[in-house]
């Protein structure tokens, strides 16, 4: 299966996610961290979704998950630890034109969740198509140490060279702004990382 990489934008958007172990709490902070407005359905929740609720950070309806629970929700997340109810909650939201992810494969929803890691506005996603999560998991802490090398300021200054480049067409902004590029890519390059610490 091929999958169509895309980076969304969801601030304010409703989205749901069913279960409330491990996993679906690591897709709640994700989905937290981009914005969402996130509903919980699950009986029990983990320590950590507890205090999330606790700072009125989610919604949380505290019952298994019912018939048609997926609707009017812009993402789902079927992220129990029983699929049956996971494959229920795919085909109800593909019914409904609702995107859903499974915690269960890539092949069971529409859509799949990268490793991500984050400098600035800088966000590199990494999927296996689902073959390998762990593969995912540690190439994410590799590029996460190697971007040690790089600050959120130096994304900052190459954007704002590029701006400034749209803005007067000045070619000269051009160059420095992929002199500054060359710059990046070197540090990242040349910073070493201990592969017994990732
Ligand atoms: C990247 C990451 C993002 C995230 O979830 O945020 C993510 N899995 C992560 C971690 C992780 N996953 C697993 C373990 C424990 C064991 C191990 O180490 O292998 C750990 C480690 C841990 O939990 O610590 C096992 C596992 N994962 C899936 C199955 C079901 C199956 O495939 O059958 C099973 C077997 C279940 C079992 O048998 O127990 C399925 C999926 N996991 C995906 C994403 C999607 C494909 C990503 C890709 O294409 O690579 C996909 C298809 C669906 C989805 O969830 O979207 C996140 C890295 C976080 C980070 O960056 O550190
Ligand atoms: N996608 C991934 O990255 C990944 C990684 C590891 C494991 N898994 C798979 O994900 C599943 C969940 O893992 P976990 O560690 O979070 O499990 P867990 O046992 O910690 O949590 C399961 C949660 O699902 C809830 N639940 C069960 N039935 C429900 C229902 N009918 N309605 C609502 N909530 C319900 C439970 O209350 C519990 O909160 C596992 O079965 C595992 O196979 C996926």
């Amino acid at each position: 299966m091929q999958f169509y990489p895309i980076h969304i934008n969801i601030k304010d958007k409703a989205c749901l996610v069913v279960g409330g172990g491990k996993v679906a709490q690591r897709k709640v902070n994700k989905l937290l961290s981009a914005g969402a407005a996130v509903t919980v359905i699950s009986k029990e929740l983990t320590p950590a979704l507890q205090e999330l609720l606790g700072d009125n950070r989610m919604k949380h309806i505290n019952r298994c998950y019912n018939n048609n629970d997926v609707v009017g929700f812009f993402l789902v997340f079927a992220a129990t630890n029983n699929k049956t109810i996971n494959q229920q909650i795919i085909s109800e939201a593909q019914k409904n034109g609702v995107l859903a992810n499974s915690v269960d494969g890539a092949d069971k929803g529409n859509f799949i969740i990268p490793a991500s890691c984050q400098v600035g506005h800088l966000n590199v996603g990494i999927t296996t198509e689902g073959t390998s999560p762990a593969l995912s998991a540690r190439l994410r802490k590799y590029l996460m140490a190697k971007l040690t090398a790089v600050s959120p300021e130096a994304i900052e200054q190459i954007g704002a060279k590029r701006k400034q480049y749209l803005e007067t067409g000045n070619l000269a902004c051009q160059d420095e702004m992929n002199a500054l590029i060359d710059e990046l890519i070197s540090q990242i390059e040349n910073y070493n990382v201990n592969l017994n610490s990732i």
